[in-house]
């Protein structure tokens, strides 16, 4: 767990970050949110003390970071940076290789546990161990920076923009395959990005920034439909139906789907976003989706207007 209270940066009596606090709880995600220069790499980088924090303090564990040896901290905390930062002249396995071997770890745990995260995140050493950052995609580049990151198996891991220097589908498809990663399950992670649809599909919670403050921090949900000012409410304009979808389940939304019983082929849990329900649905005017409840068993048959009602509804209600 990361607890962070007050805490401040000043450049040269530029205040980047202004007096924030926020906490990140064991096994859960906290997206930094906001435009470019409003403090997010700061914050990021004040948890590692890769930047000495001007006033506030930090703990995590329980710890204070502040009275840790800032080599010492940052070898219990995985950092994906920004620009990947791999060495140029080290293979893949030499570059994954470099803080096990500040920890004496022995050739062959080093070789087996390079192995398993090589593998998980489909880059098996066989194919791609020898192989220099030079010979690497952007996307096969940053799977490496994870997996350098990871390779000790410390409890708290921040990522800068990790995906940041992908294309768009690329950047999609990394992203999922991060979120399902089995390796990034337990770990407490601090995110940063500007992008709105990667902090929705990754956070737990999300702090939105703007000039060194956090306007607001909660889930997606409560960032839509709880704004806590202008600024927010504004920040998610331009794709909001799409956010909006996206960020609501059919389990939210289950009072008003209505009651019909009868059983499609095609099913879905009711965690399932409202969006994913109409994706399957489009172009089907006729067609209806199974909505299994998992808790309760109770099931919905729902076409795609019953979708619609329902998110109107929702709205209305809020
Ligand atoms: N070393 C530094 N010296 C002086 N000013 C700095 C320094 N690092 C950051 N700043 C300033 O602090 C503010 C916050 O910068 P920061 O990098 O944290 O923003 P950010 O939200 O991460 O931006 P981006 O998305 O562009 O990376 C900016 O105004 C920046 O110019």
């Amino acid at each position: 767990m990361i607890v962070a209270e007050q805490i401040s940066k000043h450049f040269n009596g530029i205040r980047a970050v202004d007096d924030i606090s926020f906490e990140v709880k064991e096994g859960e995600t906290l997206v930094l949110l906001g435009t470019s220069g409003c403090g997010k790499t700061t914050t990021l980088k004040m948890v590692n003390r890769l930047i000495e924090a001007s006033a506030g303090s930090i703990s995590i564990n329980g710890q204070n970071i502040f009275e840790q040896q800032p080599e010492k901290l940052r070898r219990t905390i995985g950092y994906v940076s920004q620009n990947n930062g791999l060495f140029p002249h080290f293979t893949v396995a030499e570059n994954i290789a470099v803080v096990p071997k500040l920890l004496g770890w022995d050739k062959n745990k080093i070789l087996e546990r390079t192995k398993v995260l090589l593998q998980q995140l489909k880059l098996p050493v066989e194919t791609f161990g020898d192989k220099y950052p030079d010979e690497l995609s952007g996307g096969q580049k940053q799977r490496v920076t994870v997996a350098r990151a990871l390779i000790s198996d410390p409890p708290v891991l921040l990522m800068d923009e990790p995906f940041g220097a992908l294309d768009p589908v690329t950047r999609a498809g990394i992203r999922k395959e991060f979120a399902n990663l089995p390796e990034l399950q337990q770990k407490t992670i601090m995110l940063v990005t500007h992008d709105v649809q990667e902090a929705f599909e990754m956070g737990d919670q999300i702090c939105l920034m703007d000039k060194g403050k956090i306007v607001q921090s909660g889930s997606a949900k409560d960032l839509l439909f709880r704004p806590a000012n202008d600024f927010v409410s504004s920040f998610f304009e331009n794709q909001r139906l799409y956010l909006e979808l996206t960020a609501l389940k059919f389990s939210d939304v289950w009072q008003w789907l209505p009651q019909h019983q009868e059983v499609s082929d095609q099913k879905l849990d009711s965690k399932t976003s409202l969006w994913e329900g109409m994706e399957q649905l489009s172009g089907f005017a006729d067609k209806a989706l199974s909505i299994i409840d998992s808790p309760t068993g109770e099931r919905r048959s729902i076409s795609q207007q019953d979708i619609q009602n329902a998110f109107n509804q929702f709205k209305a209600n809020i």
